[in-house]
């Protein structure tokens, strides 16, 4: 991938940098975090030590993903970017969109095509020097689907052949000017500003979920959308709650 055609094709004032191998494209914008001037865009060909939510890794294979993190300075306080992953998600969607391809979102940090997931948001902080928050949005996408993936991961996961078959340098411009955009648009107005399009997007409106921490339930209940904070509406047997934080696991059976 060619780090000027992406900076150009993106038309954002985004510095971007392309590596062909690293461990985490996440711990490396965070390494380098107290000494960025602006916001950088680290794309790499292949990751090895990809890290995803909650402790897990980020397996993909050279070719097979799209692996990149982009750090963005926020002068908000830390709770005011709970939101912060819907509204990339947000802004995934839309560039998805315009290249073909519908995704839904899964809250809070999970972009899904025909129910499996295609792409995975992990967004980790740091205090800036001078004062703000550098956030490093790290977005991992399957492209193409290695035969054993699924096996070594244990769960389904979606591919866009589609996506596969664009430009690349195209495909990472058209990604980072959406997300480019939704950044400024949060940085200005919150996620407020993105709740509504957030709940159109929600791939499990009305669906009876389940909240785990570590595979643990926490609760049961519908999946009501999600509030002007980014907090999952969920509605159980004692009324309505908002979850800030957890997996969301579709119900099989009842209990
Ligand atoms: O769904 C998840 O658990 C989030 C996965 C995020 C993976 C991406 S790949 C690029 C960036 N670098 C990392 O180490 N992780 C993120």
């Amino acid at each position: 991938m060619n780090a000027a055609a992406i900076e150009q094709r993106s038309r954002a004032q985004v510095a971007v940098e392309v590596v062909g191998q690293t461990g985490s494209t996440n711990a490396d914008l965070l390494a380098r975090a107290s000494t960025l001037e602006g916001p950088v865009l680290l794309v790499a060909e292949h990751q090895t030590a990809g890290r995803g939510r909650a402790g897990r890794s980020w397996l993909s294979a050279p070719g097979d993903s799209l692996t990149f993190s982009l750090a963005w300075k926020f002068d908000l306080p830390l709770q005011q970017l709970a939101g912060l992953p819907l509204a990339v998600g947000v802004a995934l969607a839309d560039a998805l969109s315009a290249c073909g391809v519908q995704v839904q979102l899964k809250w809070p940090n999970d972009v899904l095509k025909d129910g499996s997931k295609l792409a995975g948001v992990l967004i980790e902080t740091q205090a800036a020097p001078g004062g703000g928050i550098w956030a490093v949005i790290g977005i991992g996408m399957n492209l193409r689907m290695p035969d054993d993936l699924e096996e070594r991961i244990g769960r389904t996961v979606a591919a866009a052949p589609w996506l596969a078959r664009m430009d690349r340098d195209d495909l990472m411009a058209a990604l980072l000017a959406s997300l480019a955009a939704a950044l400024g648009e949060f940085r200005q107005a919150g996620f407020g500003a993105f709740s509504a399009r957030w709940n159109r997007l929600h791939a499990w409106p009305g669906r009876r979920v389940s909240i785990l921490d570590n595979g643990a339930v926490l609760h049961d209940g519908i999946a009501a959308g999600v509030d002007d904070s980014g907090r999952l509406l969920l509605d159980g047997a004692e009324g309505r709650i908002t979850v800030l934080a957890g997996d969301v696991s579709l119900r099989t059976r009842e209990h």
